[in-house]
């Protein structure tokens, strides 16, 4: 049985200030980790402080990207050292927005996991279709592209302790959810890819997310089904209240 996890993706929103009043508020409410982990991937600039606060909680913190390099004239750019210097233990990679808006190449996300696991940075490897390859029929044979592309060159045991992330690109920020069973059958799809690359108990393993308008009142469902092992949340993250509802959901799922 895999364990559940939700990780918020709080993207370009939150004010410092709004950001340690967020963890200061959901860090003694939050289930036992036994049951769910709780993510929250923030602004790279609050990082250490939001770390430092949630340190004697079950919060984990989390980056939103990361460049591959350790180090070099890159500007603006944060590294893998440099976010293990902080003890940040989750990145998010290859979110879409990232892909669309920053370029980011498959060949670069691969770089960027293989960077994430030399610091123990557990890699969220995002995947996802656009509303057009969804009409083409095409979503299947383009998230086993991307997460084929991601996983090159890693063994088994890398990647069971990845996170994979479905999130269909037309459902994110638009409160269109892919249903249950849509997502669901995407979710199977990804693991079944992952079989295909390596065993079995690899692809039973691993966790992988659904994303895009995930709720509080839509989790429960998405949660119910097989492939689905946890959300990565935008929106819905960056309330406690909802933050909550949804971890309860998943600690109960
Ligand atoms: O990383 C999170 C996703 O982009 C989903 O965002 P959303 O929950 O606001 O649709």
């Amino acid at each position: 049985m895999r364990k559940p996890i939700i990780a918020g993706n709080w993207k370009m929103y939150k004010t410092f200030e709004e950001a340690i009043q967020f963890v200061e508020a959901v860090q003694d409410k939050l289930p036992s980790n036994d049951n769910v982990d709780a993510v929250i991937c923030a602004p790279a600039l609050f990082l250490p402080t939001l770390v430092q606060i949630a340190s004697e909680s079950e919060l984990a913190i989390g980056a939103q990207t990361m460049h591959y390099e350790n180090e070099g004239a890159f500007t603006g750019e944060i590294s893998p050292a440099q976010l293990a210097s902080v003890a940040v233990d989750y990145v998010i990679l290859g979110h879409s927005e990232r892909r669309e808006y920053y370029n980011e190449t498959d060949e670069a996300i691969n770089k960027k996991v293989a960077a994430a696991l030399s610091h123990n940075i557990v890699p969220i490897i995002c995947c996802g279709e656009t509303l057009q390859e969804r009409e083409a029929g095409t979503t299947e044979q383009k998230v086993a592209g991307q997460i084929t592309a991601a996983l090159a060159g890693f063994a088994a045991q890398d990647v069971e302790h990845m996170v994979l992330a479905y999130e269909p690109i037309w459902a994110i920020g638009t409160g269109k959810t892919a249903t249950a069973e849509d997502a669901n059958q995407v979710c199977g799809a990804i693991r079944a890819v992952v079989e295909k690359l390596y065993d079995t108990a690899t692809a039973q393993a691993v966790r992988i997310q659904y994303g895009g308008s995930v709720k509080p009142d839509n989790i429960e469902e998405l949660l119910s089904k097989e492939h689905i092992d946890g959300a990565l949340v935008g929106g819905a993250s960056l309330q406690a209240e909802s933050y909550l509802k949804l971890l309860e959901a998943a600690a109960n799922a």
